[in-house]
């Protein structure tokens, strides 16, 4: 049959226009689901692109407005994806279907240079054996007293003195940046026996250990602007020709990946005066088929899990604490009825009696309820899926669940989700947890956080101590302060603090 010029338009017009018909409607039904509009053929990439940088806030306006709580990303020539807010789909990505869901391919190719073949960039049989190993280390009650014993010599050596010479001194300090320090030094000594002394007063003597501070900072920050590149092509360009950001990266990760060499070296000088339970390090130190660098991915993946998590939580707890002297007061009293009732008399608290604080156990959580210091976190889908909320996942796509928005949801907290109550952890005084479904800050399922006893001990023993003796003031506390997204939720700009030590009290 021959067909007319008028029958050929129309001929090769229909399938065109077939397709932009249904391009409209999946564009507009999805537009309707999530309240963003994705772009035909673009999908939500220029939204994106313009949102990149207040990526968690746009992101959460859109869960929060979505029924399902969740959302779901195309664009051409990039992986699909589903960010979700909806607590059923957490449960069923981090634990009923756990094996669907690993790290994944693409994950690690992005990570591998900073975190190598560590914890938190392995799957599968890699993974279970770090899990086992370490698992097994945290739940000694030998690891438990000696992290116990390190805080509280990090807080009675040198937090409050380094507080207390800022008092005399009149100066301002960057809240921040103490508590980062102080978080480096326990992990260091407490998985590796090392004491980097990021907070003593000759600190700025070790050059070694500052500029490895510095750069393991700026390493983490620049290893997470890969996730936020809007195409792999660009940074993985950058790699080969060693340009860039990527050329700054590889001069930054050979100071950090040195200073772990540094360590583990040290370590096996003295490898015959240590049985292999000595600590985390010595554990693995102990299989001969571990080669050096597969312990300095234990050591650089360690460090990430101690060095930032506790101080960012912290961070956040001490500027809402500025605005609430409502809460300041009940902490206080807490803290000083423990120490009346068990006749203490030494500067810090010990365990049994951290355990006794209720009010302040909720408090610190409430404040990551709203600035969890990982906001967010992604795993990969092995095989196609539908989540319980019947969103559809690809094979391939990335799901990440955000606590950050999950903290925000009334569906979840209440109306008053955006206000800060230590309250609605507590029934009769007694802190009351919540499903790790609901409130995965410290991840869940099987591959729940590992150090959550330990940053409580140590965020707890901080505010008791630090709250008892000194007046704090954040410099600026009235603007709610930006938020820097790298591996943690940091502030931007630090916390800018005065002190003034309190007239102490008699018994
Ligand atoms: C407030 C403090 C902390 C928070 C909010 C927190 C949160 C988390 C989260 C969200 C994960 C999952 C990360 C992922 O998907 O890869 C995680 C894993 C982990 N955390 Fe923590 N963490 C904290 C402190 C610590 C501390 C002090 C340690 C001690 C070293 C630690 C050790 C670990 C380890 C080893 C894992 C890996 C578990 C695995 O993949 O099997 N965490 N944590």
């Amino acid at each position: 049959m021959e067909l007319s010029s008028p029958q050929l338009v129309c001929f090769l017009l229909l399938p065109l226009s077939l397709c932009l018909f249904f391009l409209y409607r999946s564009w507009s039904e999805r537009s309707r689901c999530t309240g963003l509009k994705p772009y035909p053929l673009l999908g939500l990439l220029p939204q994106f692109l313009k949102n990149r940088h207040r990526f968690l806030d746009w992101i959460t306006d859109v869960l929060v407005h979505s029924p399902t709580h969740s959302m779901t990303f195309r664009s051409p020539g990039q992986v699909g994806g589903v960010i979700t807010a909806n607590p059923s789909n957490v449960e069923h990505v981090l634990k009923s279907n756990f094996e669907n869901y690993p790290k994944g391919e693409r994950s690690f190719r992005m990570l591998v240079d900073f975190l190598g073949h560590g914890i938190f960039n392995s799957d599968g049989e890699e993974w279970k054996w770090q899990r086992k190993q370490a698992s097994y280390e945290f739940s000694k009650r030998s690891l438990r007293n000696f992290m116990v014993d390190t805080v509280q010599s990090e807080i009675a050596h040198r937090l409050l003195p380094l507080m207390r010479r800022a008092g005399e001194k009149g100066e301002t300090m960057d809240l921040q940046s103490v508590l980062e320090r102080f978080a480096f030094d326990s992990i260091c000594k407490v998985a590796f026996d090392e004491d980097p002394a990021g907070l003593a007063e000759d600190a700025v003597a070790d050059a070694t250990s500052s500029s490895f501070m510095r750069a393991f900072e700026e390493a983490q920050n620049l290893i997470v602007g890969r996730f936020m590149d809007a195409f792999e092509i660009t940074w993985r360009v950058k790699k080969l020709l060693d340009i860039g950001s990527e050329r700054r990266l590889r001069e930054l990760l050979a100071v950090v990946h040195g200073y772990a060499m540094r360590i583990i070296r040290a370590r096996k000088e003295k490898a015959s005066e240590l049985d292999e339970h000595h600590d985390l390090l010595s554990r693995f130190a102990s299989n001969k088929n571990n080669s050096e660098e597969f312990l300095r991915d234990i050591v650089t993946n360690f460090l990430v899990a101690g060095r930032e998590t506790t101080s960012s939580a912290l961070t956040w707890f001490f500027w809402i604490l500025s605005t609430r002297p409502d809460v300041e007061k009940k902490i206080l009293e807490e803290v000083r009825s423990v120490r009346t009732i068990n006749k203490n008399t030494s500067e810090t608290f010990s365990f049994d009696e951290l355990r006794e604080m209720h009010y302040l156990h909720a408090a610190v959580t409430e404040s990551m309820r709203l600035y969890p210091p990982v906001p967010i976190d992604t795993q990969s889908c092995l095989e196609d899926d539908t989540m319980p909320d019947g969103t559809f996942v690809g094979k391939g796509w990335f799901v990440t669940y955000s606590a950050y928005a999950m903290g925000r949801l009334e569906d979840i907290w209440g109306r008053d989700c955006n206000e800060y109550k230590p309250e609605r952890w507590l029934e009769n005084g007694v802190f009351c947890p919540e499903s790790p479904f609901r409130f995965p800050v410290f991840h869940a399922g099987p591959r729940m956080c590992l150090g959550k006893e330990m940053a409580y001990v140590q965020m707890k023993s901080i505010v008791a101590c630090v709250v008892e003796r000194f007046e704090i003031d954040v410099v600026g506390k009235e603007k709610t302060p930006e938020h820097v997204l790298s591996l943690t939720l940091r502030m931007k700009g630090g916390l800018p603090i005065k002190v003034k030590e309190k007239v102490k009290q008699c018994c």
